[in-house]
């Protein structure tokens, strides 16, 4: 079987740490070699820029934020995914280039035609199988993040931002069908999980 890459998506407080699990365990279960790795991150390179792109204190514009994240895009593509799907190993990560797309495209309005250059210079067509894209209405979202103390400097953002955030994701889902699994991330957690488990046994061809 060729090895899939497929990314988990969707605005913040809308399940991703919490469904990872649920991925872990479909995994587990079919006994599939995979590597789980996330952005920005992944490697030496991105975990620092993670850092500086994340801390309330940097105040980097949107083009400077767009250029850190595919330099740490282009390590993590190099290093960390590309030699596992060499190997057979299936990737799992927790946020790609769709995040992009949404948050500094929708959310800080780079435009989108921008966005996809870089897309197009960093990932030489490379895209993910499957993208499984957790969707809650921002309300939903807020509810559940309400709790959060310390919030990242995009977790500190606007109510306006993460709806044109959560936009461009859905219209990315609608404009890729093959490519995306819309979760509905509101329901409660065992119907979630059903959701997920579907999609990804449809992708590979298994029992859920
Ligand atoms: N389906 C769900 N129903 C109720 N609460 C949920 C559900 N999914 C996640 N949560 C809760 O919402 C909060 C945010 O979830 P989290 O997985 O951290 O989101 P993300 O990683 O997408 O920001 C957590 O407190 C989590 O326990
Ligand atoms: C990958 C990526 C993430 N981000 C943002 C979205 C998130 O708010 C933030 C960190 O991602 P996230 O994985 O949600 O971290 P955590 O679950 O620990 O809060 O980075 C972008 O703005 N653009 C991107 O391309």
């Amino acid at each position: 079987m060729k090895a899939k890459f497929i990314t988990l998506d969707g605005i913040d407080g809308a399940g991703k740490s919490t469904n990872l699990d649920t991925i872990r365990t479909w995994f587990e279960k079919h006994q599939l070699p995979v590597l789980f790795t996330r952005e920005p991150g992944g490697t030496a390179i991105g975990e620092a820029l993670r850092e500086l792109l994340l801390n309330p204190a940097t105040r980097a514009n949107a083009r400077t934020e767009t250029l850190m994240i595919f330099a740490a895009r282009q390590q993590h593509l190099d290093e960390v995914i590309k030699p596992a799907l060499a190997q057979g190993m299936h990737v799992v990560s927790d946020r790609f280039t769709d995040a992009t797309f949404a948050y500094q495209g929708g959310g800080r309005g780079l435009p989108l035609p921008d966005i996809a250059i870089l897309e197009n210079w960093v990932q030489q067509g490379l895209q993910p199988d499957l993208t499984l894209l957790l969707d809650v209405p921002l309300a939903v979202a807020q509810q559940r993040l309400s709790h959060n103390t310390s919030p990242d400097r995009f977790e500190q953002l606007d109510t306006n931002f993460f709806e044109h955030t959560r936009q461009v994701y859905l219209d990315r889902a609608a404009a890729a069908p093959q490519r995306y699994a819309i979760i509905n991330s509101s329901l409660q957690l065992d119907a979630v999980a059903a959701q997920i488990n579907q999609s990804l046994a449809q992708q590979f061809g298994l029992n859920p």
